[in-house]
Parts: structure tokens; C-alpha cells; sequence
């Protein structure tokens, strides 16, 4: 079984350090949830994860494999991949344009078209608007559409910020549930979600950050009650 772990990592912007040396770590075919605070740097942890942040301090390793400060791409064929904040789909480029963005690591494009049509069948929505702009779709669809994206690579993990953020209570659950089913794909997931409400009780492991440092750690049982998790957002342990 795969293992992504996180071992004291420092990371910041500029010369502001925003993340002081946090350890955390995600099995393959569980759902692990950062929780915390806005602000308290749980982007910046999961970036600088995925390579797509420079990482001070400590390491980031995919098994064996250490990837802090390898170059994104290096760090997709090692198997991870960020889904950021938003989808980060681009909004004039196709459904399929975005699709084919998700294989730009793969040197096979025959390789990448057939994944693409393997996996557009599990998202009938995708599959009747292949040739519409990304940005006309809604925001559950762009969020399909970003989870598809992320597929094409084959991951072992994938890194999600907050992929309920903007949806409809509905779509909410449709995504989370998505997210899910990966996970009986083996895949490992790591997710920050400002909806703790909704993310708890899919959660096998969780971490709070609070004013960049964990504050806990442990699976959702451990959890007392909803004040707990108040007192630490607070500051508090
Ligand atoms: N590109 C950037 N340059 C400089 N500072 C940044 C940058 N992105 C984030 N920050 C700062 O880093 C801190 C942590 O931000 P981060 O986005 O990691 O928090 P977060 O816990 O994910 O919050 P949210 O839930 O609001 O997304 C904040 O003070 C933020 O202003």
C-alpha cells in the first residue's frame, strides 16, 4: 500500500513562513481531511506537497520517493496530483481540451486519448459537451471536469483544495461522494474542506491546522464533540 507523508515541513511565500514544520501523513484508498482555520495555511501545505511550492524544510515522500522541490511534472509521474482551489479548469479551452491538459506528462497521447475516453463514460455530463468551453459549464460540472482531469495521470494520490467550495448543497454531496468511490480505486486522498459538516463523516484520518502548525491529529472517533474542534480552531488543543 502506498503512503504519502508530509515530515516537518516549512514552507512560506517571500520571506514570510506560513507552514512551521508540519507532519502529516495519507494511505492509499483512505480519505485523510486537513481541517483549520482560513488562513492558517492549509493551501500553502497541501502546494508545497505537490511540488508546486518551494519546501524550506523537511520533505515531502511518496514512499520511497522524495518529491519536495522536484519540478511539478516529475512529481505527476511519481503519481500525485493537485486539484486546486477552484478546479482550476481553463475556461476557454474544451472539455476535452481541459482533459488532454491532465495527460500534458505522458509522452503516449494515444495513451492519454484512450484514458480520456475510458473515463468521460463515468461522467455522462462531460461526454455529451466535449467540445464546450469549460467555462460554460456549472460550477458542478467544472468540478467534474477538474476530478476527470486529475484521473487522466493515473494517480496514486490525489491532492484536493477544498472541492466543495461553491457548490450547491447538492452537488456537494455528489462530489464528495465521487471522491469516495475513487478511494475504492485504491487511490489515496488528501483534502483540505472548509465543510467539515460534510467532509467528517467520509473522513478515515484528520488533521487540524491552526496558525500554521497541526494542532490534531487522529480519525474522526477521536473526536469528542463539535466544541473540540471550535477550542482548537480557536487556538486552543
Ligand atoms: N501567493 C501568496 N503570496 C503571499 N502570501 C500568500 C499567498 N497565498 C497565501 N498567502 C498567505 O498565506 C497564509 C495562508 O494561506 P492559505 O491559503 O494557505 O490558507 P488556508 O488555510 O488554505 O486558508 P483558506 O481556507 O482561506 O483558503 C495567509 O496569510 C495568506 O494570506
Amino acid at each position: 500500500m502506498s503512503r504519502l507523508a508530509a515530515e516537518n515541513v516549512v514552507t512560506g511565500y517571500g520571506k514570510q513562513e506560513i507552514v512551521h514544520g508540519v507532519s502529516l501523513s495519507a494511505e492509499a484508498g483512505q480519505i485523510t481531511c486537513i481541517f483549520g482555520p482560513n488562513g492558517c495555511g492549509k493551501s500553502t501545505l497541501l502546494k508545497a506537497i505537490a511540488g508546486a511550492l518551494p519546501v524550506w524544510g523537511g520533505s515531502a515522500r511518496l514512499d520511497d520517493t522524495v518529491l519536495s522541490n522536484l519540478p511539478v511534472h516529475e512529481v505527476v509521474r511519481q503519481g500525485l496530483v493537485l486539484m486546486p482551489q477552484g478546479g482550476g479548469v481553463f475556461p476557454r479551452l474544451t472539455v476535452m481540451e481541459n482533459l488532454r491538459m491532465g495527460g500534458y506528462a505522458i509522452a503516449d497521447k494515444r495513451l492519454v486519448e484512450s484514458r480520456i475516453e475510458a473515463l468521460i463514460e463515468q461522467y455522462p455530463s462531460l461526454a455529451r459537451r466535449r467540445r464546450t468551453a469549460a467555462g460554460a459549464l456549472s460550477g458542478g460540472e467544472q468540478a467534474m471536469l477538474s476530478l476527470a482531469r486529475a484521473l487522466v495521470s493515473e494517480p496514486r494520490f490525489i491532492l484536493l483544495d477544498e472541492p466543495s467550495a461553491g457548490l450547491s448543497p447538492a452537488m456537494v454531496i455528489e462530489t464528495l461522494e465521487r471522491i469516495t468511490t475513487l478511494t475504492e480505486q485504491g487511490i489515496g486522498i488528501l483534502m483540505v474542506e472548509q465543510n467539515i459538516r460534510e467532509a467528517m463523516p467520509i473522513a478515515d484520518r484528520l488533521y487540524i491546522l491552526a496558525a500554521g502548525e497541526k494542532r490534531f491529529e487522529g480519525s474522526p472517533g477521536d473526536v469528542r464533540d463539535d466544541r473540540q474542534i471550535m477550542d482548537i480552531y480557536m487556538g486552543g488543543a
